[in-house]
C-alpha cells in the first residue's frame, strides 16, 4: 500500500494576486512531491498559513488540486474540519447509526460503534442533542471516537486536538497511539513538537506552500528551528 502525491503545477501565483479588476488568486500549494508507504506516519508542520490544511484535505481528496498526479491506495479516515460528513441537525446518536449503515455494519455492529463512541466521547445529554449545538470540543470528542472505531489504512488528521479539554486529549493521545499501530499510515498536520516526536517516523516543513524540508522528525525540526 502506498501513497503517492505529487503536485507538480499549478496556474496561480503562491501569494494572492490581483489580476486586475478580476479575482484575488491564492495558491496554496506549490510543487508539492512525496510518497508514503505502509507504517509511515508523517507529521506535517509549517507556520499559519503555510498550507497544511490544504495538503491534508487535497490528499483525503476534499480538494482537488489543479495540476499534478494524486494517488491513493487503501481506505482513508480524516479527522479535519470538525463537522465533514456529520448532519449538524442530527444527534451524535443518529449521525452514528447513519455512518454505521453507510459502512455497511450489521445490527448488532452498529450498537457497538454506538455504545463506543457514546463512551468515549462521554458528553453526557448532547448525544441526543444535534450536533450543531455542541461545543467545539464536544464535536472533536465525537468525530475522534467515530473516525477511531473503524480500522483504516490511512489516518489523515489537522491539529484538532487543541479543542479538547486535558482530560480528553489524555485519553486521545492513548486511543491514537493504539491507533497509530493498527493503520498503515499517517499524516498529522501539527504545531506540537510532543505530537511530532510521539507519533511521527517522517515530517515535512512546509513554508509558503512548498516542502522547505521532508526527512526524520529530528532533522526537519533541527532545520526548522535554525529557520
Ligand atoms: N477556502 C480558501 N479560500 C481561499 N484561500 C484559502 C482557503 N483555505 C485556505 N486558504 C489560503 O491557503 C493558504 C494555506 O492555508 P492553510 O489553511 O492550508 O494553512 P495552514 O498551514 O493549515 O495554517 P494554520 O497553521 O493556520 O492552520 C493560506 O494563505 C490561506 O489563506
Amino acid at each position: 500500500m502506498s501513497l503517492f502525491y505529487s503536485l507538480a503545477r499549478s496556474g496561480a501565483q503562491r501569494f494572492m494576486k490581483k489580476q486586475g479588476a478580476g479575482p484575488v488568486l491564492v495558491q496554496g500549494l506549490k510543487r508539492i512531491s512525496f510518497s508514503l508507504s505502509e507504517g509511515d506516519r508523517m507529521g506535517v508542520i509549517g507556520r499559519n498559513g503555510s498550507g497544511k490544511s490544504t495538503l491534508l484535505r487535497t490528499a483525503a481528496g476534499y480538494l482537488k488540486p489543479s495540476g499534478g498526479r494524486l494517488e491513493v491506495q487503501g481506505s482513508i479516515g480524516t479527522l479535519i474540519d470538525l463537522g465533514i460528513g456529520i448532519n449538524g441537525e442530527r444527534s451524535a446518536k443518529e449521525n452514528v447509526h447513519f455512518t454505521g449503515k453507510l459502512a455497511g455494519l450489521n445490527k448488532a455492529e452498529i450498537q457497538a460503534f454506538d455504545e463506543d463512541v457514546q463512551t468515549f466521547a462521554d458528553i453526557g445529554a448532547f448525544y441526543h442533542l444535534p450536533f450543531d449545538t455542541y461545543s467545539s470540543g464536544m464535536k472533536l470528542r465525537i468525530l475522534f471516537a467515530m473516525i477511531t472505531h473503524f480500522k483504516r489504512d490511512i489516518l489523515i488528521v489537522d491539529e484538532v486536538f487543541g479543542v479538547g479539554d486535558t482530560h480528553f486529549a489524555e485519553r486521545a493521545y492513548e486511543r491514537m497511539t493504539g491507533f497509530v499501530h493498527t493503520s498503515k499510515t499517517m499524516m498529522l498536520a501539527t504545531h506540537s513538537e510532543g505530537l511530532l516526536r510521539q507519533f511521527c517516523n517522517k515530517c515535512m516543513w512546509l513554508d509558503n506552500g512548498q516542502i522547505r524540508a521532508l526527512g526524520t522528525p529530528d532533522e526537519v525540526l533541527e532545520a526548522y528551528h535554525a529557520g
